[in-house]
């Protein structure tokens, strides 16, 4: 068996030994059908053409959900948009936070999460800006988060899931990344590199935020692998991720080369804890 995770489930979910909801047969629903009580982050750089679509997509499919965009200063004006946007809300649904220069996607959801928690949110959703992740289908991981879940993944790897227009080498690459982050870290979870998810709020107040260096899309494995060493209960739900069709991927090979690195790290030390052995 995986480590922290139980393998002989083959709907995608990984569950951990010390896990309390699990054991709960009527967890009590933290978000409501229309999306009150979650926040969607959405960070943004150069996404001006793909905003103002997918907030209408999402507040058309979930009307209650508030939306935090955390715009670097996009050179494009999308930052401005938002603002516009935000202005033209009369149930003043969309919020905008400006940072200074791009300062990677991992400490947008950063500030993000610090904002929600501040703001008393008990589910906090990661989201791409460019239409990959269909606002139509968060209701699925707010179901899931319902039924007791800490963490949901929105999967492109289990069983329903599937990629629409994804070059093959993006897949291939992403698929490759997913395999060694199983192998390295011992977990069973199919799609830890998604950026399509749902966090209780719990897990963000125990994983010591400050802690987290991560700055490209290294920064999901990191705090997966956080809640799931911290015990905290992950599922994952298929969607479908669709190739941007405006824009660019901001993906480098510095992004590719601390995810390497940083996992082998993680499973290094995981497996040395194992034996009693800890890395200063
Ligand atoms: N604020 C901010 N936003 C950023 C930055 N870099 C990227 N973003 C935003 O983050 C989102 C995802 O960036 P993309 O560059 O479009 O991601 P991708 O290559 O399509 O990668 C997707 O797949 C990865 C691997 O599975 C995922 O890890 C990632 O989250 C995303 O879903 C977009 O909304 C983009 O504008 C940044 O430095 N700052």
């Amino acid at each position: 068996m995986a480590a922290g995770t139980d393998e002989s489930n083959p709907a995608g979910d990984s569950r951990v030994a010390a896990d309390a909801t699990a054991t709960d047969p009527t967890p009590t629903p933290v978000v409501d059908p229309t999306g009150t009580g979650a926040l969607v982050i959405i960070p943004t750089f150069n996404e001006r053409e793909n905003l103002p679509v997918i907030t209408e997509r999402l507040l058309g499919s979930l009307p209650g959900i508030t939306v935090l965009v955390v715009d670097d200063d996009s050179p494009d004006g999308t930052g401005d948009l938002a603002d516009r946007l935000a202005a033209d809300d009369p149930a003043g649904r969309i919020k905008v936070m400006h940072r200074t220069g791009k300062g990677g996607l991992g400490t947008a959801y950063l500030a993000g999460f610090r904002q929600g928690l501040d703001d008393g949110f008990q589910v906090l959703v990661e989201m791409d800006a460019d239409g990959s992740h269909a606002p139509e289908q968060l209701s699925r991981l707010l179901e899931k988060v319902n039924e007791g879940y800490d963490l949901v993944i929105g999967s492109r790897y289990v069983p329903g899931g599937e990629l629409v227009n994804w070059p093959r080498r993006r897949e291939l690459l992403s698929r490759g990344a997913n395999l060694y982050a199983r192998l390295a870290l011992g977990s069973s979870v199919h799609d830890i590199t998604a950026g399509y998810r749902a966090y209780r709020r719990a897990v963000l107040e125990k994983i010591a935020l400050d802690t987290v260096d991560s700055q490209g899309y290294c920064f999901q494995i990191d705090l997966a692998w956080r809640a799931l060493q911290a015990g905290f209960r992950v599922g994952e739900v298929p969607i479908t991720f669709t190739e941007r069709e405006i824009g660019e991927s901001k993906m480098s090979g510095s992004v590719m080369g601390e995810a390497f690195f940083k996992v082998a790290r993680w499973g290094l030390d995981h497996r040395l804890e194992k034996v009693g052995i800890k890395r200063v």
